[in-house]
């Protein structure tokens, strides 16, 4: 079904209706929830098992009632480091003027892998770096929301990137990922065979986070493709590697490349992320800061205390989006 909401960017207001209805949020793709938000996820192996165990999370379906832990979860945010998500915890709960822990609870300690905070609405979740460490996990949060009937829940990326030809500290909306090969595609060998899965980000989400970030004009603020590398070196084009058999011209040839298809920055999860939510029926945005100007070098040397400041870009501007989105809940 197509979307008939005839969206105009910053002028429709953020409700839970209008994102419950709306499926443009899935690019026009046919919704994958149920008719109440809840998710009816792909994989009907799920309704057999007595139990599943979220292994990498230590949850599981027989020794927690999900429903009462996560039932309420609207916002999964997600992020490479245990330290940004437990900061973005706090921060999300001051903002949203909700009771905090002196030290929040990371619901995941068991698992000794990620760590999990819950404030209100919202889960906080670290990732780790690259593919498989972020889709092990993000898999098994989305199966969290499947049992614990969290209805149209959102994910959203919170992380850091490399720019291209943007001021250090600006901040990259996702409007598609490309992959290295220049494909807008994640590819994963399944039972031996190369399979791809297109990388859809959710288009509203997107654009409802680049409105959020025009209250902030301490940073700028770019919409933008972003290229999702499978390395920090050489998938990112570094000359500054232990391994480098390509010249600085053949570097800057590509990075060009990248630039003049409208990529703005390069991160590592951006395919993978978009993939395997559009595939869950999940909506999905993706913001990241970037530390450096990849068309200018390739070492991140800005002090940790000011990319500890740049690092809460992209929390100004989902934690605004977030705070309107309940704020307009609250109303209706
Ligand atoms: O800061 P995070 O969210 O981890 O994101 C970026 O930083 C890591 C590399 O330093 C990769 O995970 C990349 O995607
Ligand atoms: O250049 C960068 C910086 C942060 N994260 C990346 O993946 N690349």
């Amino acid at each position: 079904m197509a979307c008939d909401c005839d969206y105009v960017l910053g002028k429709h207001d953020v409700t839970e209706e209008h994102y419950s209805n709306c499926s443009s949020l899935l690019n026009g793709r046919e919704s994958k929830r149920n008719a109440d938000g809840t998710l009816n996820l792909p994989n009907k192996n799920l309704s057999k098992m007595d139990v599943d165990f979220l292994y990498h999370l230590s949850i599981d379906t027989a020794n927690f009632d999900l429903p009462a832990m996560f039932g309420d979860v609207k916002f999964v945010v997600m992020g490479g480091t245990k330290h940004r998500m437990r900061e973005f915890a706090c921060y999300i709960a001051t903002i949203l003027g909700l009771p905090q822990d002196s030290k929040p609870v990371n619901l995941t300690k068991a698992s000794q892998r990620y760590a999990m905070y819950k404030v209100g609405p919202v889960l906080s979740v670290n990732h780790g770096i690259g593919n498989p460490s972020m889709t092990t996990v993000l898999q098994e949060v989305i199966k969290l929301m499947y049992y614990a009937k969290a209805k149209d829940p959102m994910f959203i990326r919170l992380g850091t990137s490399g720019g291209l030809g943007i001021p250090p500290g600006s901040v990259v909306i996702s409007t598609f990922g490309l992959s290295g090969t220049l494909e807008k595609s994640f590819e994963l060998t399944v039972l031996g065979v190369k399979r791809t899965w297109p990388s859809y980000l959710d288009k509203r989400l997107s654009e409802e986070l680049v409105t959020a970030a025009s209250e902030f004009k301490e940073f700028k603020t770019y919409a933008a493709a972003s290229m999702g590398a499978n390395d920090f070196y050489l998938g990112q084009g570094r000359l500054d590697g232990p391994l480098c058999d390509y010249s600085e011209a053949d570097k800057m040839e590509y990075l060009n490349k990248l630039t003049s298809l409208g990529v703005r920055n390069i991160e590592m999860e951006v395919m993978a992320f978009a993939a395997i939510t559009s595939e869950a029926g999940v909506r999905a945005g993706i913001a990241c800061v970037t530390f450096v100007d990849r068309l200018k070098g390739d070492q991140v040397t800005i002090p940790k205390a000011v990319l500890n400041e740049w690092q809460k870009h992209p929390m100004f501007i989902v934690g605004a989006f977030i705070k309107k989105y309940v704020e307009n809940r609250n109303k209706h």
